[in-house]
């Protein structure tokens, strides 16, 4: 038989203490044992250890039954706990307060009601019997209470530190259980509520390179989830379903002349929604394009299987007329609110305030049909010249930071290896390709496309892999200079200057060697040689980010169980056809759980106003959930009785409650 105590010290490990070992029950842990009030004497107005060797100060009886049974706060609630509760609490009969020693000694006239006295209790509980009686609960051999540590005669919110600070800033607001009772807080279990990691073990607690700080961070997985699930306007003319899509939303919304190309044909991007796992696609529809051959879809096949961090993911691919032409639909993974690196980067600002492609045949789009995050939001904090004109902006080095382009070229160098290690070349190494789906996290997209739009043309994949670098130092010359032309047109030798001043001479080592031609040992493998002191510098922020994101996730841990509880008492509470039932009157079984609502959600502080304190309720909803054998003292509205119970037991009322509304909604 165990039971927790408090923990020794601000660290969440628990001790478990084994009540039957009579040495602990006088072994001091703490050096000024002897000046602090026994337990035993405040909570049943005398030790019988006194004598047998209990360390603590056991005061006089007169001033006993004169000290203060609550205070204003839960501290002072800690160390004048007043009723009596027995291990064996839980199977006793309801307890009918009569005038007891302490309740004589009480300053205040109120009666005692609506108190949480969180007490360990050592013992697995027996299934409840409630009955009525006057029995009070006597102090046994058993119950061992002066197994308490002494630590637990400490306020509960000064050591333990396993809160996280939003908690720990709510709890520390002064909290009034009644009238003539306190809210004594107990410690939560480390596998009921899990802290947040403290700041110290996390290098950067205000976001990291990949990673965006907290707030910002949820903002931006708000917009998304809202994004996934925004409609298209009406007269869209789109079909309802397509070989198990619906919900066909286009993602660029672009005039008419000014048509998406995917390089030479029109193209148009769709999110739709697939029917069997009802997730969001990206459909990339080739408008009037006639496959004459099945072999075409070979290589979605091959790139089906490509999975990296840094590659959208391909899924299918099929031709469709449901858009009264010969299309072509390649299917990809869906990445609400990303923007293309062009976007991002290189998308100019005409003087009419929209915003223009330079190298789309002057082509405008004009907007998105989601909401787009702000540049910032992915950390790009872009130059303010970026907003001036396209004319003022060409060729002046108003190019990305070096640390982001790092990570861009580690990134894009590595989903080159792994496509090119499956035999296959990328082709598609472009700023309006690749998208960028987190804080400098990039992907390339659009992969397949060619390989079915040229399947029957037999090309030569080497050269293509070729082409791959070559492209990939293209836009490492259009990145720095912040010109999608920087490579064309006569700009070569002003983009390499700009680079020389602006750009260490690695990145200008590394763009020359992808854009060179011929070079004898001009592979993916011969670039990663050159990055190689890139690499531990991604590989350490990434996983810092994933460390942030962890921390994250451990605080929203416990929301779907709560949610589920809440659902579940939101089912059980308060039904009318329960009003008639004996078992939820007050001699019934059920009467638990409309005492424990009161419990948790109906506290009032000394003044009668009530208590909104959210802690109190997590804290309970947790203990509940796990159910534990912590037990609690239910008071009716009358006050005048109460319930000894454990989490546990309730736990049982509620899930029994439950599972006979779900059989009788499943039986009828
Ligand atoms: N997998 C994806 N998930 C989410 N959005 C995507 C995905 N792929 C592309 N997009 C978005 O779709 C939009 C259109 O993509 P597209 O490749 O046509 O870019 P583009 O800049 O219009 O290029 P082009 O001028 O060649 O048509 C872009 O805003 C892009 O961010």
């Amino acid at each position: 038989m165990a039971f927790f105590a408090r923990p020794a010290s601000a660290s969440a490990a628990v001790r478990i203490v084994n009540p039957n070992t009579q040495n602990e029950l006088v072994q001091p842990t703490r050096k000024d044992s002897g000046q602090r009030r026994c337990r035993n004497v405040m909570i049943y107005g005398f030790c019988k250890y006194e004598d047998k060797g209990c360390v603590y100060y056991h005061p006089p009886a007169e001033e006993v039954f004169s000290a203060p049974l609550r205070s204003a706060s839960p501290a002072a609630a800690a160390t004048t706990g007043t009723s009596p509760i027995s291990a064996h609490a839980v199977n006793a009969p309801v307890f009918v307060p009569k005038a007891s020693s302490l309740s004589l000694a009480s300053s205040s006239p109120a009666p005692v009601n609506r108190q949480s006295l969180a007490s360990p209790t050592p013992s697995s509980p027996a299934p409840p019997d409630y009955h009525q009686s006057t029995e009070h609960y006597s102090y046994s051999d058993s119950e061992q209470v002066a197994d308490l540590e002494p630590q637990y005669y400490d306020d509960p919110q000064a050591q333990y530190t396993g809160y996280s600070s939003a908690y720990a800033q709510n709890m520390e607001v002064p909290f009034y259980a009644g009238p003539s009772q306190m809210y004594m807080s107990e410690p939560l279990d480390h596998h009921l509520y899990t802290p947040a990691i403290p700041s110290t073990f996390i290098s950067s607690s205000t976001g990291n390179h990949f990673v965006n700080p907290s707030l910002e961070l949820r903002q931006i997985l708000q917009e998304r989830s809202h994004t996934s699930r925004s409609s298209a306007l009406l007269g869209l003319n789109l079909p309802e379903e397509l070989q198990g899509y619906h919900t066909f939303v286009p993602i660029d919304t672009v005039s008419p002349p000014d048509r998406k190309k995917f390089f030479n044909l029109n193209s148009v991007v769709y999110r739709a929604v697939n029917s069997t796992d009802g997730i969001p696609y990206v459909l990339r529809r080739i408008e009037n394009f006639r496959l004459m051959q099945q072999a075409a879809f070979n290589p979605i096949e091959a790139w089906s299987q490509i999975r990296h961090p840094n590659i959208v993911p391909v899924h299918e691919a099929f031709t469709t007329r449901a858009f009264n032409d010969n299309s072509l639909i390649v299917v990809y993974s869906y990445y609400a609110n990303s923007q293309t690196l062009f976007d991002v980067h290189l998308k100019h600002v005409s003087p009419s305030g929209y915003p223009q492609h330079q190298n789309g045949g002057g082509r405008i789009t004009l907007g998105h049909s989601h909401s787009v995050p702000s540049l910032t939001h992915y950390g790009q904090h872009l130059p303010s010249s970026f907003t001036t004109s396209q004319s003022m902006r060409q060729l002046t080095p108003n190019g990305i930071p070096e640390r982001i382009l790092w990570s861009y070229i580690v990134q894009i160098a590595s989903a080159i290896k792994r496509v090119h290690e499956a035999g296959l070349a990328v082709r598609t190494i472009d700023a309006t390709k690749i998208i960028l789906t987190g804080k400098n996290r990039v992907r390339i997209g659009s992969c397949a496309v060619w390989d079915v739009l040229t399947y029957d043309q037999h090309l030569d994949v080497v050269s293509f892999q070729h082409d791959d670098l070559q492209q990939f130092g293209r836009l490492i010359f259009a990145l720095c200079c912040n010109n999608p032309q920087a490579t064309t047109n006569g700009n070569f030798q002003k983009s390499l200057e700009i680079i020389s001043k602006t750009y260490s001479h690695d990145v200008k080592s590394i763009a020359l060697f992808l854009i060179s031609k011929n070079h004898p040992h001009k592979n993916i493998g011969t670039v990663f040689e050159m990055i190689n002191g890139k690499l531990l510098t991604e590989l350490d922020d990434a996983l810092e980010g994933m460390d942030l994101l962890e921390n994250e996730m451990l605080s929203e841990l416990e929301n779907a169980r709560l949610v589920r509880l809440l659902c579940k008492f939101g089912f059980i509470n308060e039904r009318p056809e329960f009003a008639r039932d004996s078992r939820w009157s007050e001699t019934g079984d059920r009467y638990i759980i409309k005492l424990f609502r009161d419990y948790v959600f109906h506290q009032i502080d000394e003044h009668g106003n009530p208590v909104t304190n959210m802690s109190h309720v997590l804290t309970c909803l947790n203990k509940l959930d796990a159910g534990t054998e912590e037990k609690i003292m239910l008071i009716a509205r009358d006050d005048q009785s109460c319930l000894v119970v454990s989490y546990k037991d309730i736990k049982t009322c509620v899930e029994a409650a439950f599972s006979d509304l779900s059989r009788a909604s499943s039986t009828r």
